[in-house]
């Protein structure tokens, strides 16, 4: 478990100190994803590279299983900095070694024999799903690719904690998709906790379990993402599951947002409700995504007939959070 507490930074800037991070807690437990998300200049990446204890915060602790690591100095430091495992940029990759060479570095420099350098090199091949390019050089590798001999060069000392910094930023969707992936894998198969820093939330979404959101330093949300999204109002499930607020809702009896967690809710819950109750329902707005590998849906729906508050609380009883929209006639908190 890692945790952030009350961590404070602050830079000097032309008109006074800038805060870069301003009294910023959080906890990430141990075999999670978590993700940092937040607009440019929101404070990432002081957060991870005071997490990397690259950076010393003026005031707060980072705990790592309850030991402070930002009091720790000399050989102490030196040996928690081991167990914070930063994938690096991908230009830190040595061009003159292979990739087998590139991610055996840190094992080297640990001094870890030959046998077991090769066969922890040989995993994270497998891992990385780069066995076939051990003998490649890093030029003749995809950019993609290429980030990931960074991330399984960073897993190898089998850190505690392995922190990555917008890991899929100038990457295709597939080429982002397959290192998100890597993460994920190093998560379920290395039990390593992950902490991936972000600008995007739907990068977040695909492999995060919670995320915290950062504006101006400060955190603004944070919290499992699947119950970020059930909030309507948290700016995650804006991000994730936006409604157009203009949408028109007149002509209808009744009009809600319905939030539907799982496949087959999505696809049968909403005309089950029309079919019991009798009513005309309309799906107005909305859209679903995915969280890891659970769907979600957001729909801003209009009900007409007698029964359409009956349909809502069905709907609301069969595991949908309902709320119905104050625009709507009627309009009252479900
Ligand atoms: N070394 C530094 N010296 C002065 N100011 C800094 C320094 N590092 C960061 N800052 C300032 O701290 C604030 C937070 O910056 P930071 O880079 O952590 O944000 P970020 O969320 O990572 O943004 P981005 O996504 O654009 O990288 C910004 O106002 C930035 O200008």
């Amino acid at each position: 478990m890692i945790t952030v507490e009350n961590l404070t930074k602050s830079f000097p800037g032309r008109r006074g100190a800038v805060l870069a991070l301003d009294h910023v807690t959080l906890d990430v437990p141990a075999g999670a994803v978590c993700g940092v998300v937040g607009p440019s200049g929101a404070g990432k990446s002081t957060l991870a590279r005071c997490l990397a204890l690259r950076e010393r915060p003026d005031s707060g602790a980072i705990r790592l299983d309850g030991t402070d690591l930002v009091t720790l100095g000399g050989s102490q430091l030196r040996a928690a900095r081991r167990q914070i495992g930063v994938v690096p940029e991908t230009r830190a990759l040595v061009r003159q070694r292979t990739v087998a060479g590139n991610i055996a570095l840190p094992l080297e420099a640990a001094g870890v024999p030959g046998p077991a350098r090769k066969d922890r090199v040989a995993e994270l091949l497998d891992l990385a799903g780069l066995t076939g390019r051990a003998d490649d050089h890093p030029e003749q590798l995809s950019p993609g690719q290429r980030r990931r001999v960074a991330v399984a060069r960073a897993l190898a000392g089998r850190p505690a904690v392995l922190l990555a910094d917008e890991p899929t930023a100038a990457l295709d969707p597939d080429s982002g998709g397959a290192v998100l992936t890597l993460l994920d894998r190093a998560r379920a198969e290395e039990g390593v906790t992950v902490v991936l820093v972000t600008h995007d939330l739907t990068v977040a979404r695909r492999v995060c379990d919670a995320v915290t959101v950062l504006d101006r330093g400060r955190v603004v949300e944070r919290g499992a993402l699947l119950d970020l999204v059930r909030d309507p109002r948290t700016r995650t499930s804006a991000a994730l599951l936006p409604l157009d607020g203009e949408i028109p809702t007149s002509g209808h009896d009744r009009v809600a947002d319905v939030l539907l967690v799982g496949f087959a809710a999505i696809g049968a819950l909403l005309p089950e409700a029309a079919n019991r109750f009798d009513v005309r329902l309309a799906v107005l707005g909305g859209g679903m995504t995915r969280l890891g590998d659970t769907p979600v849906a957001r729909f801003r729906i209009g009900l007409s007939g007698e029964r359409a508050d009956s349909a809502l609380e069905w709907i609301s009883d069969s595991g949908a959070v309902v709320h119905r929209t104050p625009r709507g006639p009627q309009g009252v908190a479900a």
